[in-house]
């Protein structure tokens, strides 16, 4: 007894929070009211109804079992109670207040909420779990730590300090039932809590949702698919194919059918509602209990010979039925739904409503009292410190705990940059050329010799001295040969001097201006590349006419001329920026930085909150009251930690590993990679907004990867791109980033020049665009409460 007055002090100065207490806005209204009620799946062909008009009444402080086939929308109906789904046309109030708005008290502690997902952290213990979500409600500790005791013992929990990812799939669900149960709220809405757990202790829930109902006035809202544990509940609403069947005491339904079991009076209801013999029993029962979505049109609820609490079914049925009767047929092509039951068609609303008699005028006053609040903007309560620092140790624990999403987080993003500069860049080696040389003497065994002094003699061999050792040089007796061997893929091209080239060279010399074009031809060395690899092309190209020069200037300097006389007057002096031959590697490093940052946290972000979502978590706190924007703001937070280490991982691997080189402010670069991992982080909250799976997640991010990393700049010069794509390229997140740090890194810019502050601007507008972007779809898609 001391224990519970202690909780509802806690609980009650939750909703003091709300600004309004339980008993000063919704004495003597139903704990829960839901009247014509529709609610549609899908779009077009695929569109169909799960909540057909459904009404439904709770009265406070009883427990409502909630019966019927897989399928036929319990777990929809429930997810509207708690605020998480809206319906497409209807009303549907807790504690005579629309879900989500500061009165109904959802979200937030008044509401306990077992969703059919597991919704637990697998990283969490037991204890850990709960609390968590004590922060979540604020709780004081040494409450949560009495209820972890108390119904550790009640639910047969395992040790409070198992980790929930090792528990049985039994356990996991006694825990997850535990969370719902644990601040006692006043109103629990439990979906399925019973499944896999063996019937003693399912016994023992039960006995326990009792106590709770009469010792403590709560309300309990339970779906199960045992029929006959509802026994024990004071309502029970029979729900098929979307719509209620019944809704009545057991005693009640039992007596009214003068049938024995609540199995029976189900079988019956659905039997009569399969069109009064328009269906066989059997496919009727097939039906229920399968919770197979046939092709039904029934007449509207309530069937004949039950009794709703909630309104007079002789009125309704007349008026319900001058509405086009809605077939419950999800993903079926004979579906044929009214579109006006689907998009909430106002007038068809009103008209049900107004001509729907009540059967009790309070309830009827409730709905209209608060129609003029079911438009009104929902408000929104500041981000409690509480809610967000559990949140954000939530986050933190998890990532540590997980040794590969630890290990992926921190080393992945060193990982990438070391791969990168051990693969890229670098000069390629080992690459053979043929060397056909006509001016050896094959009687005299092709032995290429040379002098060093002024004498013109095998030039030919004294030239390819000079040739790098990156090229290995094959000799071959003839030009065919070689070019076979070029065809064969067995060197990247051949190198030929004619047989008279030291003679030719040296006439040529000595010519000047009036040289032959004969003397010219005979005096080139020829070459022949296998161009199909650009790159290598390129490089031999380049290191050959390097050892032209060399060789040249040698020969000059050895005849005492000047080196620089003869040789092309295109000089390269002193690089006004960085440094003569530059490496690839140097060129790219920005672009690989803010890449690698960027995209880690795009995929970090939405994967967390997919997981979440997908696990049922996100809803699960959404309705204990934690607001969207907590837990993204949560997550930039605990994700902008995990940033910093990334980004100083990678800064040290390219500065003081790989040697590449900031001739800027390392702080500026440092902040510019910041802002580039907010934008990742911004936009994987986008993506996991807009996306429902990890799969379209995954998809989405891998189909932003290339085109963003390619249109940025990182690996080819915008320069290189035509005219219109330049524009689009230079509003892409990335590419005013990758140029300021490009610039930082290699001209050793400031913030003062404009590319430099345009990476900064860009990347702060792209933040701003995102995140309202994310907010509109949160609005849009109704994760905000
Ligand atoms: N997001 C969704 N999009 C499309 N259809 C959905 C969606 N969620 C549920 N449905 C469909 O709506 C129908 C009702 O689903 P719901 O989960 O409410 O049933 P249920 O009675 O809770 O079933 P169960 O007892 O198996 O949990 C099902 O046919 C389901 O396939």
């Amino acid at each position: 007894m001391k224990k519970n007055r202690r909780v509802s002090e806690v609980v009650v100065s939750s909703h003091q929070i709300n600004g309004e207490t339980e008993s000063a806005g919704d004495a003597g209204v139903p704990a829960v009211l839901v009247r014509d009620a529709t609610k549609c799946y899908g779009v077009r062909k695929n569109r169909c109804a799960v909540l057909q008009s459904l009404d439904m009444s709770v009265q406070k402080g009883i427990i409502y079992g909630l019966l019927g086939a897989s399928g036929c929308g319990k777990t929809t109906l429930l997810s509207c109670m708690v605020g998480r789904r809206s319906l497409n046309s209807g009303t549907v109030l807790v504690f005579g207040h629309k879900p989500g708005s500061p009165e109904s008290g959802i979200p937030g502690p008044r509401v306990g909420y077992m969703p059919q997902e597991l919704a637990l952290y697998g990283y969490f213990t037991i204890k850990e779990t709960l609390q968590y979500f004590g922060r979540i409600y604020n709780l004081k500790p040494a409450f949560v730590n009495a209820q972890l005791e108390f119904l550790s013992n009640l639910l047969h929990l395992p040790s409070s300090d198992r980790f929930v990812k090792t528990l049985s799939g039994g356990q996991q669900r006694r825990v997850s039932f535990a969370v719902a149960l644990f601040h006692e709220p006043e109103l629990l809405i439990l979906d399925e809590p019973t499944v896999g757990v063996d019937p003693l202790l399912r016994r023992s829930i039960w006995d326990h949702l009792i106590r709770q109902s009469v010792d403590h006035g709560r309300t309990v809202i339970v779906t199960t698919h045992y029929i006959e544990e509802a026994r024990q509940a004071n309502t029970i609403g029979m729900m098929r194919s979307g719509r209620l069947l019944a809704e009545e005491s057991p005693d009640n339904l039992l007596r009214n059918y003068r049938l024995p079991s609540l199995e029976e009076v189900f079988l019956k209801l659905c039997m009569k509602d399969d069109g009064e013999n328009r269906t066989e029993p059997a496919q009727a029962i097939e039906n229920c209990t399968n919770g197979t979505l046939r092709s039904v049109t029934g007449t509207r609820q309530p069937v004949g010979g039950h009794t709703n609490l909630a309104f007079d079914h002789s009125t309704s049925q007349t008026n319900i039925t001058e509405i086009d009767t809605i077939e419950n047929h999800c993903n079926s092509n004979e579906s044929s739904i009214s579109p006006a039951d689907c998009f909430g068609n106002a007038a068809l609303n009103l008209g049900v409503s107004s001509t729907r008699p009540a059967n009790s005028s309070e309830t009827n006053a409730v709905v209209s009292r608060n129609k003029s609040r079911l438009s009104s903007t929902i408000k929104m309560a500041l981000p409690s410190v509480h809610r967000l620092g559990a949140l954000i140790r939530k986050n933190f624990l998890l990532t540590f705990r997980n040794v590969g999403i630890f290990i992926f987080i921190y080393f992945m993003p060193a990982f990438q940059a070391i791969v990168f500069n051990v693969t890229l860049g670098h000069e390629p080696t080992g690459l053979k050329m043929g060397i056909v040389n006509d001016e050896l003497n094959p009687s005299q065994g092709r032995v290429c010799n040379y002098t060093t002094d002024c004498s013109y003699s095998m030039l030919s061999c004294r030239y390819l001295r000079y040739i790098k050792n990156n090229i290995i040089q094959v000799p071959y007796e003839s030009v065919a040969d070689a070019l076979e061997a070029g065809k064969n893929g067995h060197v990247w091209g051949l190198i030929h001097f004619g047989h008279n080239f030291t003679e030719e060279f040296e006439v040529r010399q000595a010519s000047g201006d009036s040289a032959s074009i004969e003397n010219i031809i005979r005096s080139q060395i020829g070459i022949n590349m296998d161009s199909t690899n650009q790159q290598i092309d390129l490089f031999i190209e380049k290191w050959l006419l390097e050892a032209f020069g060399d060789f040249f200037k040698d020969l000059m300097r050895s005849c005492q001329h000047e080196p620089e006389a003869g040789y092309i007057p295109v000089v390269f002096l002193d690089p006004v920026y960085g440094q003569k031959d530059t490496p690839y590697t140097e060129f790219m490093a920005p672009g690989l930085i803010i890449t690698i940052v960027y995209f880690m946290a795009v995929s970090l972000t939405s994967g967390v909150l997919i997981a979440e979502r997908k696990q049922g978590l996100l809803d699960r706190c959404l309705v204990a009251g934690v607001q969207m924007r907590e837990i993204l703001f949560g997550q930039l937070i605990s994700q902008f930690t995990v940033m910093v280490g990334q980004t100083a991982l990678v800064f040290m691997c390219m500065l003081l590993i790989f040697n590449i080189s900031c001739h800027g402010n390392l702080a500026l670069a440092v902040f510019i990679t910041f802002l580039q991992g907010l934008v990742g982080m911004c936009f994987g909250l986008l993506i996991a907004t807009v996306c429902d799976n990890e799969i379209s997640a995954l998809l989405l991010s891998q189909a932003s990867f290339l085109p963003f990393t390619v249109i940025s700049g990182v690996c080819w010069p915008i320069e290189g791109m035509p005219f219109y794509l330049r524009s689009i390229a230079y509003s892409m997140p990335l590419t005013y980033a990758i140029e300021s740090l490009r610039s930082i890194f290699s001209r050793g810019w400031g913030v003062e020049r404009p590319d430099v502050f345009a990476g900064i601007f860009i990347s702060m507008t792209w933040i701003l665009i995102l995140l309202v972007l994310c907010m509109i779809v949160i609005r849009v898609r109704k994760y905000a409460s």
